[in-house]
């Protein structure tokens, strides 16, 4: 199973984002986090901003959409060409068909759940996404602490992913660090959202390391 170490660039230097991207060049993909202090109580910038970013970065971005009205805005993430939309499971009207639009324009599709949301409802749809993102903190705010609670319902994700024979990325994001990387792999995970732990230090060094503590838990090993 391959493990994606996608750094959060909540926690990056915007004075000097493009010097930040040189310095995650190990990274699998560059996660963006567009809130709209509506669905989250944070505001960062939208979709000029993500447009820009799609220009200057070398690693593909991965979109998570912390917003109300997905319907009508995640399809403009896919069209400047980010490389994976995720939009909440909460603040959807329609997943399934916002899902296929997304998949027409090109982008990988991708759900997320607050901690407090249940996968049950999903597990019959997991073959509409690419990736499922399970919220290890509540969204809104990078360095906050992991809440290993969510991991029965990540176990269950990747259980039903494993079942139906699926190619889902199993994604985890808020409290990434070289502590808790490993509880969420072994649960299941393979893609890991870390801002705090990547930006904190060295990030080529902290990539290395959070990539290989993943590795140590992952299903393969
Ligand atoms: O979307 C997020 C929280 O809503 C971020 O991706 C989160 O900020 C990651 O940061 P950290 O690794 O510091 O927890």
């Amino acid at each position: 199973m391959t493990t994606r170490i996608n750094p959060s660039i909540l926690a990056a230097d915007f004075a000097n984002f493009e010097s930040e991207l040189g310095r995650i060049r190990t990274a699998d993909l560059v996660h963006v986090d567009i809130m709209d202090n509506h669905f989250v109580p944070n505001l960062t910038f939208g979709l000029p901003m993500v447009e820009r970013l799609q220009q200057v970065s070398p690693i593909p971005l991965d979109v998570h959409l912390m917003i109300d009205d997905p319907d009508r805005w995640a399809p403009g993430y896919a069209e400047v060409g980010a490389f994976s939309v995720t939009f909440h499971a909460e603040a959807a009207t329609d997943a399934v068909a916002l899902a296929r639009t997304l998949r027409q324009i090109g982008a990988r599709a991708g759900i997320a759940l607050k901690p407090g949301t249940p996968i049950e409802p999903y597990l019959d749809l997991l073959p509409e996404f690419d990736q499922v993102l399970v919220m290890t903190v509540e969204p809104g705010f990078g360095g906050q602490s992991f809440m290993e609670s969510t991991m029965p319902k990540l176990r269950t994700l990747a259980d039903a992913v494993q079942k139906q024979g699926l190619d889902v990325w199993l994604q985890v994001d808020g409290g990434v660090t070289i502590d808790t990387i490993g509880i969420a792999a072994e649960a299941g995970a393979n893609t890991f959202v870390a801002g705090s732990a990547v930006f904190t230090g060295d990030p080529t060094a902290q990539i290395a390391l959070l990539r290989a503590a993943a590795d140590k838990h992952s299903h393969a090993h």
